[in-house]
């Protein structure tokens, strides 16, 4: 029985890569270096923040060494936005809504770090919905690891568990955890689907009660 479902962020609840986009072009313009495209920021996003900053390096050859400083520094910038180009993708708050009525725990377990994760969901309200958010800084390990999805996951046993997410990464974590996975095919892939594990897969949050169970479909 679905007792606990656990939800990515980027890319499954949020469509948040413009304001990292913005974020990094900030960090980027401080540097005296040229923009980033959305599509290859989205290329970036799945690993966490300093994966994303480590690919920035190398996507201009910058020294490895200015690592921790430009982490920090889009960090700095992103935590503090205001968030206006993030949206949540159609049919989530009714598919969080009908989950929340039917008593089932909900919880973020993100490779965005805790903070911004945090302020994404309030300046979205979607926070109202969540116990429990787990971000890429809250453990020593991150995604792919299964860490932060059984810390999330705590008493409640991993057959009544759905994982939610939208990339190769969350997939990895949910079969490592032993968890169920559904994939949201329109958030920051980097493949086709048919290469992603899954047990479930929906383009539409809408179909999310046909995933779910619920009386929504
Ligand atoms: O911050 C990232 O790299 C990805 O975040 P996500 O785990 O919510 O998709
Ligand atoms: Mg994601």
């Amino acid at each position: 029985m679905l007792k606990m479902v656990v939800f990515d962020l980027d890319g499954t609840l949020v469509d948040s890569a413009a304001d990292i986009q913005v974020s990094v072009n900030q960090m980027l313009k401080e540097e005296a270096l040229p923009p980033l495209d959305l599509p290859t920021v989205i290329s970036f996003v799945g690993n966490g923040l300093p994966a994303l900053v480590e690919r920035v390096i190398a996507h201009f050859s910058l020294k490895e060494s200015d690592l921790q400083r430009l982490t920090r520094r889009v960090l700095e910038i992103y935590s503090t936005s205001d968030y206006t180009h993030t949206t949540v993708y159609d049919g989530v708050v009714a598919s969080l809504q009908d989950l929340k009525n039917r008593g089932i725990a909900l919880a973020v377990c993100t490779n965005k770090p805790e903070v911004p994760a945090r302020h994404v969901l309030q300046a979205t309200g979607l926070e109202r919905f969540f116990d429990t958010v787990v971000g890429g800084d809250t453990l020593p390990v991150r995604k792919p690891d299964p860490l932060p999805l059984t810390t999330v996951v705590g008493e409640v046993a991993m057959a009544d568990v759905l994982y939610v997410g939208d990339s190769e990464v969350d997939a990895q974590t949910a079969v490592s955890a032993g968890a169920k996975f559904a994939l949201f095919t329109e958030g920051y892939r980097k493949s086709a689907v048919s290469e992603i594990p899954h047990d479930f897969a929906f383009s539409n949050w809408r179909d999310f009660c046909k995933v779910a169970g619920s009386s929504l479909c």
